[in-house]
């Protein structure tokens, strides 16, 4: 049986959550055989993160070698990749590869606010990372320092996506998630925008949404659809397991990513 591959390179959630392990779920649920090159590990729960601890750039350079010259890659993300040595290797190996359909999740901050980029290596997201995308997908606070602007509308929305996608993506998807009001996302191709909307879910369990939806853009794209049907895919996906999420440990908890599939079952 063939089957399509998507590898995460990302940072270790010990929570399960978010990180590496929402992505290998979202693969498993989306049908989509699963590879992750792990960038950091840490230790993390849904109260906050605890520790970050960072690989060696041998270690990831060489997860990366290990999976693309056997398995091989039909899409691929990026999540947390916290230091300008690690992004800068990561784009390289993606371009001496040329692993296609790249997602990158220009992930900064942990919902219990620590820091999982360090404000020296936003300048390489930009430079080095973001022009290899094929969809990138910045939350508000991300799109605000991609941007340097505030943003408290759709319309702020859209001018961000209009600026990020001249960094080099080819598709910017700007999700938001932490805007009051319905859960309004804005995809812009450099053609036209497109806006996706459900209607806000009230639970403070949404550890991990960013890294379950890019991980389902990645999955989809993985399958060979377009962009635009992966987002959607992406966006029913996520609603399905925000609105079904998980009361588990004392803080955030995390989205049900069986929640979908058990949906479609049905
Ligand atoms: N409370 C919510 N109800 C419904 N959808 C949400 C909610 N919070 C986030 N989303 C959706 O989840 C996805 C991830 O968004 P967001 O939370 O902004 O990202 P991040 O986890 O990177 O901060 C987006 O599609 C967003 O619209
Ligand atoms: C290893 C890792 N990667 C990414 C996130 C962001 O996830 P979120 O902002 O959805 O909590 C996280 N908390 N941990």
């Amino acid at each position: 049986m063939t089957i399509a591959r998507a590898l995460t390179i990302a940072g270790s959630d010990s929570g399960g959550g978010a990180g590496i392990q929402a992505d290998l779920k979202t693969f498993t649920v989306l049908g989509v055989y699963g590879m992750s090159a792990l960038t950091a590990i840490t230790s993390q729960n849904t109260l906050g993160v605890h520790g970050i601890y960072n690989l060696p750039l041998e270690a990831i350079e060489k997860q990366i070698d290990a999976v693309v010259t056997d398995i091989g890659v039909d899409a691929a993300k990026t999540g947390m990749l916290s230091q300008v040595p690690i992004i800068e290797l990561v784009a390289a190996k993606i371009r001496q590869h040329t692993i296609p359909n790249l997602v990158v999740d220009p992930v900064m901050v942990a919902k219990g606010g620590a820091r999982l980029l360090e404000d020296s290596a936003q300048q390489a997201l930009i430079t080095k990372l973001i022009p290899l995308a094929k969809v990138v997908t910045p939350n508000l606070p991300e799109a605000e320092v991609l941007t340097g602007r505030e943003i408290r509308s759709v319309e702020d929305m859209k001018d961000a996506a209009k600026r990020i996608l001249d960094y080099g993506a080819q598709t910017v998807v700007v999700k938001g998630g932490h805007l009051a009001g319905d859960a309004i996302d804005i995809v812009y191709d450099g053609q036209m925008f497109e806006e996706l909307r459900s209607a806000r879910i009230e639970t403070r369990h949404t550890h991990g949404t960013g890294c379950t939806f890019s991980a389902a853009i990645t999955a989809e794209l993985a399958k060979g659809k377009n962009v635009m049907d992966a987002v959607k895919v992406a966006k029913e996906f996520i609603t399905c397991a925000i609105s079904d999420s998980l009361e588990l440990g004392g803080g955030h908890g995390p989205t049900n990513h069986w929640a979908y599939g058990r949906r479609n079952q049905a």
